[in-house]
């Protein structure tokens, strides 16, 4: 496993947006967890940022394996409007997480739009970033970054965002067919620290926030699908033991997938992708 060197660091706040708050806790059970204990007490929305997380929490069930140096963090925030308007806060979070991804990493090659970004390396050979169908950030074809919402019946939603920065979990841990785990040390050299990376995810995340606020789901759905991993190719989604199979044709103004059959075209509103 890579460790870092310990070094003093200074967080730039320059580009911090305003309104949101900030803690950064050496070490905590999960982000999520955390932020369920804090939100009561909170005044505004707030990233939650631990250096270590000793039960990270992944979706479906599954034990988020988060190796020293990586970054969790969960945002938790009163967004109003209702759990179906809320829950599309996982592909803002998803487009935040491109953008930071690319901004860590000044070679990165951001990939054509559309139905081309299916490529898991450019041509140039430059690392290539995309989004996977409903809350992962892939690189080079392996999966950096993971999204899991959590909301209660309060009204607080907590985004918890894990991202393998230093060292990707090991692999023969995943289920089969799941995309393998990389790292943005591994695939780009990139040496990120969690509260650098912080720094530029959580800017980005309000930039999209205040555009889906002003102008809905509409620009944030074509900016995703923009960045969408396998749009217009053969994918498998499976829904707890139910699986269809289809071309990825689109995502609808809900967020649900929608699979083009033999029997037509199938919107898939929850589930996980496999290539
Ligand atoms: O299964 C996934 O892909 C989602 C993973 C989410 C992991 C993050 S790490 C920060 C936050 N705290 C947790 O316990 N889980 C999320």
């Amino acid at each position: 496993m890579v460790t870092r060197p310990w070094r003093p660091r200074l967080l730039s706040t320059s580009h911090w947006p305003v309104g949101y708050g900030r803690i950064i806790l050496p070490e905590v059970d999960s982000t999520l967890s955390e932020a369920s204990r804090q939100a009561p007490s909170l005044a505004g929305p707030t990233w939650i940022l631990a250096l270590r997380q000793t039960a990270g929490r992944g979706r479906r069930g599954r034990e988020w394996v988060d190796p020293d140096g990586n970054f969790a963090a969960t945002l938790v925030m009163r967004p109003g409007g209702g759990p179906e308007r809320a829950a599309l806060r996982s592909f803002i979070a998803a487009l935040a997480l491109y953008d930071a991804v690319c901004a860590c990493c000044p070679g990165l090659d951001p990939g054509p739009s559309g139905s081309n970004n299916t490529r898991p390396r450019s041509r140039s050979g430059a690392a290539r970033v995309a989004l996977k169908w409903p809350n992962d950030v892939l690189l080079n074809g392996g999966k950096l970054a993971g999204i899991l919402l959590e909301s209660n019946s309060t009204g607080t939603l907590s985004i918890g965002i894990g991202v393998n920065l230093l060292n990707a979990p090991d692999a023969t841990q995943i289920e089969e067919h799941a995309v393998p785990p990389v790292s943005l040390l591994s695939e780009t050299g990139a040496d990120v620290t969690p509260e650098d990376f912080l720094n530029a995810l959580a800017p980005a995340f309000a930039r999209y926030e205040a555009q889906f606020k002003t102008y809905g789901f509409a620009p944030i759905r074509t900016a995703w699908l923009d960045r969408a991993a396998r749009l217009g190719q053969v994918i498998t989604a499976r829904m707890g033991t139910a699986e269809q199979t289809g071309t990825f044709e689109t995502v609808d103004d809900s967020g649900a997938l929608i699979l083009r059959t033999s029997e037509g075209l199938q919107a898939i509103p929850a589930g996980e992708v496999y290539f």
